[in-house]
């Protein structure tokens, strides 16, 4: 596959098409998950469907690299904010946003003739959301979800989700992935970011229209592990946190990311993943931001719930904002029962989070079960 050239922080997303690019601007020369990997594709323009600290964030990184960024923001004072002061204060308080990055409060408008379409609300509301959206798809977007969870009930990852509900090959949806703390990305703070897509086409496409000075992305194959990892991770940032509420220090965080990541990879080996993509951006780097970073607000939840508050107090020092794994330690956990797999943290976290159980007594029996290898 050859590299395409890279320029980061274009001021002219048409510099972004070149002679070797056979792909309809409008995006109509290939329906949204049908015959892929043909032809270069160029992204121009993009839609983010939700206007959160990632959504926004990724809007800016797209807009900062020079594609017409359209978002949509289900408040509609909250679009007005974007659209006529350049700042989303809610959510990115002290961020300027780049005067090509637009709002509206109505879906329609947003997404008319956009070349790709983000998903940036939280997992458990994906289906809901993307079914009021699915009519309105333009023919040809490619679809990019940045959601890191699974699916209560149906255990499905977004991926799956988005290919059941758009009615588009799971595949053909580009994932994002990696250690990307909204609130540094949008400081400008460099990072690198995964885009995993079974047709490479479609990440190469997405790669190009999010490559700025201060954010990298890296493309992989690996779905099912990236998203996986996205997933598990803010599980284990919530043990860490807890951990860390209760006082202890960089040893217990340190063999929680290690288990942590060691019970994912079990989880993903068992449901196709490639092993590689827990040693990469998706797995330990996640992880490791995720888990340690005072920003990350599964942590933060956390954190608190160590310190004695109650799940609503908790949910209050995340500010309304999604803590992912609150709900995914139950979905994960059910895929893990379901597979046979063994994820004792995950489980811990269940126990903490849905059945009442003490942080403190549950992470004295996490260190107290039967002894065993390291690797199995
Ligand atoms: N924040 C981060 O650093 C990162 C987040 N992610 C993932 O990206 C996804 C989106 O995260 P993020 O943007 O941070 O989330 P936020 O909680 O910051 O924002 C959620 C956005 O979705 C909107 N929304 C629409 N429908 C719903 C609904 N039913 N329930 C709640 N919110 C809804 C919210 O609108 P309203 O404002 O009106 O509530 C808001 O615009 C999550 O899966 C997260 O794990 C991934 C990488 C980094
Ligand atoms: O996914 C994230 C960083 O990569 C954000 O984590 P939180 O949702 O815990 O803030």
């Amino acid at each position: 596959m050859p590299e395409r050239p890279h320029r980061p922080d274009a001021t002219d997303a048409t510099d972004a098409t070149d002679a070797t690019d056979a792909t309809d601007a409008t995006g109509t020369a290939d329906a949204a998950g049908s015959e892929s990997g043909e032809a270069e594709r160029t992204v121009r323009t993009v839609t983010v469907l939700g206007s959160g600290s990632w959504g926004t964030t990724f809007a800016k990184i797209l807009a900062d690299a020079g594609r017409d960024v359209r978002m949509w923001a289900r408040r509609p004072e909250v679009a007005s904010e974007i659209a006529e002061q350049h700042t989303n204060s809610g959510y990115l308080p002290g961020v300027t946003l780049p005067d090509n990055l637009t709002a509206t409060s109505d879906a329609a408008t947003a997404l008319d003739g956009a070349d790709a379409v983000v998903l940036a609300v939280p997992s458990q509301s994906l289906r809901a959301n993307l079914g009021h959206w699915r009519e309105l798809l333009p023919a040809g977007t490619i679809l990019v979800s940045l959601a890191k969870g699974v699916e209560l009930g149906t255990r499905k990852r977004m991926s799956e989700v988005i290919g059941e509900v758009a009615g588009v090959p799971e595949d053909s949806v580009v994932v994002v992935a990696g250690p990307n703390l909204a609130k540094e990305i949008a400081a400008g703070q460099p990072a690198a970011g995964v885009f995993a897509c079974g047709d490479h086409e479609r990440a190469v496409a997405v790669q190009e229209a999010a490559f700025t000075s201060y954010f990298r992305p890296y493309t992989n194959t690996d779905v099912v592990g990236s998203e996986l990892a996205g997933a598990c991770k803010n599980v284990i940032a919530l043990s860490c946190g807890i951990a860390a509420g209760l006082g202890f220090g960089a040893n217990t965080v340190a063999t929680l990311i290690t288990r942590g990541l060691a019970e994912t990879a079990r989880l993903g080996a068992k449901l196709g993943a490639d092993p590689m993509t827990f040693a990469g951006l998706a797995g330990v780097g996640d992880m490791v931001a995720t888990c340690a970073s005072p920003l990350s607000r599964n942590r933060t939840f956390g954190e608190r719930i160590g310190r004695g508050e109650t799940i609503e107090q908790a949910q209050e020092a995340v500010g309304g904002q999604v803590a992912e794994g609150v709900m995914s330690c139950r979905s994960i956990r059910d895929l893990a029962h379901e597979s046979g797999v063994d994820m004792p943290i995950t489980d811990a976290m269940f126990r903490v989070c849905h059945e009442g159980s003490d942080p403190a007594t549950v992470g004295a029996e996490l260190l107290g079960r039967q002894q065993k290898p390291e690797r199995l």
